[in-house]
Formats: structure tokens, sequence, C-alpha cells
């Protein structure tokens, strides 16, 4: 028998037997991770609406770590701005053109402190399983996506859980994190962002004009010396761990009116200007005065649109 030979046979049947099991189930290959750099320009283009920072950099960001093949360390993110303003809705527009199940595939973790650290009592369990999982998903998938919701309400010995995979660190416990992407979202820096805007609106200038760079210092500032964020105290910022504080806008009229088309329109109703304005009419704005931002940005827009929303 030529050892040679059935080496080479055996090679084959189980590179066959990979290729079978992946077809159906989900395995950490182009198959199932795609990474549609296009397809997610697409979406941040027709389906966000109001937020062409956020479009912008996080496109360029994540084209750039995608083309590096090797990337000095994983990708992270800092969300930032108030309730309904597109934070996890990007957050699924990421999930869903880089992982072909999105945020249901297994390479996807996501993680909100309420529901999965919910119990003080608990947190040296909470500590021992996000490690884990991390280290698992890494393991079984260097191009592993995590996101973390409210992150100005996770416990600090959790963000120090996280932090070790965030660094320049080759290898942490033989597994390298440098493929791997973080998003962090949080409400601290939203009052600094609206209040930006609201003075860009009252020099009688463009809210399209408004570029990172003049609002990445305030909301750095913000979120460091916030004393519950929690952000300070892990020193995430300090170490320069995320690689970009993404400010997300306060959305106006224009835009409420463009989510209630988009819900309008996935729910199979009429998209008429008429019931996109009503449904923009029914949301809260401030200030008061001028009635300029949604206070609930498009959040509570899905729920009008069910009462709203007409047939064909
Ligand atoms: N900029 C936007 N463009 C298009 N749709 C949006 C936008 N912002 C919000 N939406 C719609 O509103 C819903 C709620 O928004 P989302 O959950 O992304 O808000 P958020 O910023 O994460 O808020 P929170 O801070 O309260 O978690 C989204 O699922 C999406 O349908």
């Amino acid at each position: 028998v030529d050892p040679f030979r059935t080496f080479t046979l055996a090679g084959l049947a189980a590179a066959a037997q990979y290729h079978l099991y992946c077809r159906f189930r989900e395995c950490c290959s182009e198959d199932w991770i795609p990474l549609d750099v296009k397809g997610l320009q697409e979406d941040l283009d027709n389906r966000l609406f109001g937020q062409h920072i956020a479009s912008e950099v996080i496109l360029k960001a994540i084209r750039g770590f995608l083309r590096n093949p090797e990337p000095a360390k994983p990708l992270v993110f800092s969300l930032h701005g108030s309730s309904g303003t597109g934070k996890n809705f990007i957050s699924r527009i990421i999930a869903e053109n880089l992982y072909k199940k999105g945020l249901n595939s297994n390479h996807v973790h996501q993680f909100l402190p309420k529901l999965n650290f919910p119990d003080l009592a608990h947190i040296d369990k909470y500590k021992q399983e996000l490690q884990a999982i991390i280290q698992e998903s890494v393991k079984a998938c260097p191009r592993s996506l995590f996101i973390f919701d409210e992150m100005d309400k996770m416990h600090p010995e959790i963000i120090n859980v996280i932090k070790p995979f965030l660094d320049y660190n080759d290898l942490v416990e033989n597994v390298s994190y440098r493929k791997a992407m973080f998003i962090f979202l949080s409400n601290a820096g939203g009052e600094q962002i609206t209040e930006f805007l609201l003075n860009v609106w009252k020099n009688g200038k463009k809210r399209e004009e408004v570029q990172m760079i003049d609002l990445e210092s305030t909301l750095t500032a913000e979120v460091y010396n916030k004393e519950n964020s929690g952000f300070w105290r892990s020193n995430l910022i300090d170490n320069n761990l995320i690689d970009y504080f993404v400010p997300f806008l306060p959305l106006e009229y224009k835009h409420i009116k463009l989510c209630a088309k988009a819900t309008l329109k996935a729910r199979g109703f009429r998209t008429d200007e008429d019931t996109a304005s009503q449904i923009a009419d029914e949301m809260i704005y401030f200030p008061k005065k001028e009635r300029l931002f949604s206070v609930k940005g498009c959040k509570t827009v899905s729920a009008k649109v069910d009462y709203f929303g007409e047939p064909k």
C-alpha cells in the first residue's frame, strides 16, 4: 500500500465531508461569511436615514479592515447617540451584509446588560461565560462579531473582561483576535451631539456639512468624564482601544417620514405622502419651540405604522 496515496485519499475524503457539512451547516467559510462590502454600502445609502457621518466612517473602516490580511488589532467601534437614531439598526445592517445568517449567525454575538448580565450577585459567572463565548467564537472563526448594547450600563468588571481582547496583543491564550470586530452602543454623548446640531441649525449651516472631526473630541470628552458610564473606569479610552467614536445625529421630521415610508413598504401598506406625514406628525419633537428633533428618533414609528397603515 502506498502510504502517500492513502494519506491523500483520506485528506480528500475529509475535505469532501467538510464541504458537504458546510453546505448545510454554518461554517467559518466564504459561503457563510460573504463579507459583502458592496451590499453594506447599498444598505447604508438606501436604508439608513440622516446619518451621513456614521455611514461614511463605518463603511470606510470596515472596507479597510477587511482588505487588510493582517490587521494589527480587532476593529472596535463605539456608537453614540440618543434613542432611536439607528445604532442597533446599523449593527444589524453590518451583520446582515458580512454574515449570511446576519444576527442569527453563530459568529455574531449580541449582549445587553439587562438581559445577559441582569443580577450583580452572579457577576463572576457572567464574566466567565462572556470570556468563554468570546474565546470559543474567535477560535472557531476569527471573523467573529460582538455587539454590546447599552454600554453605559455595562458593569465595569464586564468591560474589563472584554478589554484584553481589544488590544494589540497578538495572542490571548493562543488565539488571535485581530480579525474580530467589536461594536459598542450607548446613549452617552447623545445630548452633546444634539446640542452641537442645534447650534449648527441656529447658525444656518446644513446638517450634512457636519463632519466626524467636529464631533469627535466632544464625544470622547463626554464619554470619558461621565462618572456612571463605566467607560472611564475600564480604561478602554485611556489605552486607545476604541478605533472609532461614531456619532449618531438626532433625527428630524423629514427622516421620520422616510422611516415611516420604509416601514409602510416593508409591511405591504400604501406608502403615500399623507400617511407618512400623519405618522411623522404623531411623534414628539424638541426643543419645544423649534420642534426640530424627534425625541425617540424612529423608534416608535413601527407601532404608528400599525395604526395608520392602509392596505394597498
Ligand atoms: N437612521 C435611521 N434610518 C432608518 N431607520 C432607522 C434609523 N434610526 C432608527 N431607525 C428605525 O427605528 C428602529 C429603532 O432604532 P434603533 O434600535 O436602531 O435605535 P437605537 O439608536 O439603537 O436606540 P437605543 O439607543 O434606544 O437602543 C430601527 O429598527 C429602524 O427601523
